[in-house]
């Protein structure tokens, strides 16, 4: 069985279509990445997903049940991490995440769950003293306190500094190493790039582009840019496998001491898909 399949998904607000069509499949144990602009139906569809929300039309199977109906069994099974979590923040770091353990009928020790996301050193103070990035990795603690067998993490490093970031990667990686599945909205494609096996891209709630980070939107086909500089001249060239220009070049004698070659970012790509929809 899947994680999550999809199929037809629509959600109109008033008269908005916010989710136009949408299909999709998730599979266990895998990392997947929703990525598009401010406005796509990211949102939208993850509410739906966690039963959160309620979809006009489509059908939905997330562990096996549909959300709009699931019940608390179900929902122990899950784990979320909002964009914007309101912390009890009189309590310390360890009181909240115990507190939140008593809810489960498998949690994670609180000082585990603590250790995981890097707040031993934390772990006694109270929430409402701690940093924004701090508070984020409590966020992803709560999340993760009841062992779900599948995650939700929107926009989870946003305000985390670089070596926060690394951190939280190696975490997902480690969860996801242990069979949890993943899904992730983030606005950073390094992210999408470092994290997902699979990944979409939603624009005006439909899906534009699905692949993997290396395939996406025909990377991996695409054109390599060659660029050198010859007696103070830039020269740019485009090939899709650059070996004979370069053995060209070498043969003339030329100085490639400056020579570059580069393919398109994950970044270059999700671009030009979101552009070319707008
Ligand atoms: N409760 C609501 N009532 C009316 N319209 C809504 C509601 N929630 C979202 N929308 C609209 O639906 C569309 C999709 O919003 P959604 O929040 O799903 O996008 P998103 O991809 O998550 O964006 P972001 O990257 O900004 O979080 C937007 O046009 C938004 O204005």
């Amino acid at each position: 069985m899947e994680a999550i399949e999809v199929t037809g998904l629509r959600k109109t607000y008033k008269d908005r279509e916010a989710v136009a069509g949408v299909d999709l499949v998730v599979a266990r144990g895998e990392i997947f990445a929703l990525l598009g602009p401010n406005g796509a139906g990211k949102t939208t569809t993850v509410e739906i997903l966690e039963g959160h929300r309620r979809r006009t039309s489509g059908d939905v199977r997330v562990l096996g049940e549909d959300p709009g109906k699931a019940g608390s069994a179900w929902r122990s099974r899950i784990g979320i991490v909002l964009q914007d979590a309101d912390d009890a923040a009189d309590l310390t770091v360890r009181e909240m995440v115990r507190h939140l353990g008593g809810f489960y009928p498998d949690a994670r020790p609180a000082d585990e769950v603590i250790e995981l996301v890097g707040l031993t050193a934390k772990r006694n103070s109270k929430i409402r003293t701690l940093s924004g990035g701090q508070r984020r990795r409590v966020d992803v603690a709560l999340g993760i306190v009841g062992r779900p067998e599948l995650l939700f993490l929107d926009e989870p490093t946003t305000g985390f500094d670089p070596e926060a970031r690394r951190q939280f990667w190696d975490l997902i990686r480690h969860l996801a190493g242990d069979g949890t599945t993943i899904v992730l909205t983030t606005h950073y494609l390094d992210e999408a790039e470092a994290l997902a096996d699979r990944l979409v891209v939603l624009a005006g709630g439909l899906i534009v582009a699905e692949g993997t980070p290396a395939t996406l939107g025909g990377r991996s086909a695409a054109a390599a840019r060659v660029r050198w500089r010859e007696d103070g001249v830039l020269h740019e060239e485009q090939h899709e496998d650059p070996t004979e220009l370069i053995r060209r070049l070498v043969a003339t004698g030329a100085d490639l001491t400056t020579l570059t070659i580069s393919r398109p970012t994950l970044e270059d790509i999700y671009l030009s898909l979101i552009g070319a929809t707008r």
